[in-house]
């Protein structure tokens, strides 16, 4: 397990465009323009990973798959990729874009066989997205309910899942800072690393999620305040390698 904090820059793309949300409401959106040129933006500024979400495939409304694949293959660093990975041929669609792993949320929730076959077969190349409002999951772009964080937790461990990403709803692109006691209580939960996500603002939160490195949290996702410019990309991960 590294012993620094992975920083995953966000581009989440909607109709085309790098969009930030707040709370994951659909039509609360601000536009970012291109989300290849934020993609490359980010692997210039250094980052070693990207987290590239297809927010239409996510919330049903059609899909970005074929810019998402092509953002894919224009990095050079490691790719996350998510939304609407559900079924075979989407899991294999993904795959095929040489991403690094995928993320997904709604399948296992709503077809736990699938997505257990799925860690079966691909290993840490899948990871579970757990987006929680309090302790329940959502799912369909976070419009549905999907039962209890810590039962579901408890199932994935034991079918061998490698890694969550647990995104606090109420925290995500609102800049008020992560939901720190989520991340202890999940960590505390699992043997298993967690990649934490929503309501980074500053970086001191950074400092601050930091210290759960020992914990099991591997990495934070951020999305708002690198497009508000609350601080730079080059900033964060000077912070985090300190
Ligand atoms: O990232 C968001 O802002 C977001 C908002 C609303 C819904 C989903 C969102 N992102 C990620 O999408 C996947 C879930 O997709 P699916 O349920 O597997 O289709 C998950 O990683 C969310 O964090």
């Amino acid at each position: 397990m590294p012993n620094t904090l992975e920083l995953l820059p966000a581009v989440d793309v909607r109709d085309g465009q790098a969009v930030r949300l707040v709370h994951g409401v659909s039509g609360s959106e601000t536009s970012y323009g291109s989300p290849l040129q934020a993609a490359l933006a980010w692997q210039a500024a250094g980052a070693q990973w990207l987290h590239l979400v297809d927010l239409d495939a996510a919330f049903g409304t059609g899909d970005n798959r074929a810019l998402v694949a092509e953002i894919t293959r224009a990095m050079d660093i490691k790719v996350e990729l998510s939304g609407g990975i559900r079924d075979d041929a989407s899991l294999a669609a993904a795959l095929a874009t040489g991403c690094t792993r995928v993320n997904l949320g709604t399948a296992a929730l709503e077809t736990p066989e699938w997505a257990a076959k799925a860690i079966a077969e691909h290993g840490d190349k899948i990871a579970i997205g757990l987006d929680v409002r309090g302790t329940t999951l959502k799912g369909r772009g976070w419009t549905s309910e999907g039962g209890d964080l810590y039962e579901t937790l408890a199932r994935l461990d034991s079918e061998g899942c490698a890694r969550y990403v647990v995104t606090d709803i109420g925290k995500d692109g609102t800049l008020t800072g992560p939901n720190l006691e989520l991340l202890k209580n999940v960590c505390a939960a699992t043997d298993r690393p967690v990649v934490a996500s929503g309501g980074v603002s500053c970086l001191d939160d950074l400092r601050a999620l930091s210290e759960l490195v020992p914990l099991g949290v591997e990495g934070a996702i951020v999305g708002k305040a690198l497009y508000a410019k609350a601080f730079t990309l080059e900033e964060a991960l000077k912070v985090v390698s300190a």
